[in-house]
């Protein structure tokens, strides 16, 4: 089976320094991933790279079976609407209703209105939106602000899902409740997730697979049940994880 992610020998150079160093990594479609790091560890650079935004400057990067270096433009764009995003800093906008902002992926489909507004009601429903769809974002909570964001991603049914920032205007419970509820997806479309945080609290319950990236360097990688008995005897990925030996 084609992997949903295959990273070999990744490099990327930012400013004179190297940001992220030979990292490997492969995930199976239906896989979780949550790396976790410290401010500057490196991971929305990492997620750029994966979403084609960024070309690493070493290494092979595989999406879908696909060589991302290899691509033209409309091989990307294909790809592109195979993936979801939630990225950073906010992104709706802010003169648009709810529902304007979630329709946007799908503006250059051939979709009909109707098959729209039922995507729509879809990702609403799982996301427990319901009933906001008129309303604009400034009128909502940050944590609703990012729900609208992650419906957005989902949209138009992409198999794999990047969300660099999982902290970002949602507490603990609230990241285990939509992450649950995307439990739904990864069980009916094998969704792929990769998301990302600098709170290692949040890996208190995971029950995926968890990376751990420190100064541009994978220290871990593998299932949440190994990474307590791993960061006991290695002092670099404690330090990492809770900035303290
Ligand atoms: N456009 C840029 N120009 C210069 N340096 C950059 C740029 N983007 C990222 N960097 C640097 O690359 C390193 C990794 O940044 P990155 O944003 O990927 O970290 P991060 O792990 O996502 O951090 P955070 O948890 O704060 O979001 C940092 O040292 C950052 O300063």
């Amino acid at each position: 089976m084609t992997d949903a992610l295959a990273l070999d020998g990744i490099y990327q150079h930012v400013k004179g320094r190297m940001a992220l160093m030979d990292l490997r990594l492969r995930l199976a479609e239906g896989d979780w991933l949550l790396v976790v790091g410290p401010n500057g560890a490196g991971k929305s650079l990492l997620m750029r790279l994966i979403l084609g935004l960024d070309r690493p400057s070493a290494g092979t990067l595989r999406v879908f079976g696909e060589d991302l270096e290899r691509l033209d433009g409309r091989a990307m764009r294909r790809l592109r609407h195979q993936t979801g995003a939630v990225l950073q800093g906010g992104s709706l906008l802010a003169s648009a209703t709810v529902l304007d902002n979630l329709l946007l992926p799908l503006r250059d489909t051939a979709m009909t209105r109707r098959d729209m507004a039922r995507a729509a009601r879809l990702v609403m429903t799982l996301l427990q939106l319901d009933g906001l769809e008129n309303h604009p974002p400034r009128a909502l909570s940050l944590g609703q602000q990012r729900q609208v964001e992650l419906a957005r991603a989902l949209i138009h049914q992409p198999r794999l899902l990047i969300w660099d920032g999982l902290s970002d205007g949602l507490d603990l419970t609230a990241i285990r409740e939509t992450l649950e509820r995307l439990g739904k997806l990864r069980e009916n479309r094998k969704l792929t997730l990769i998301a990302t945080d600098n709170r290692p609290e949040i890996l208190a319950d995971a029950r995926h697979r968890v990376a751990v990236l420190d100064r541009g360097r994978l220290l871990f990688e593998g299932p949440a049940t190994d990474l307590a008995a791993a960061s006991a005897s290695r002092l670099e990925l404690r330090s990492a994880l809770w900035g303290q030996p």
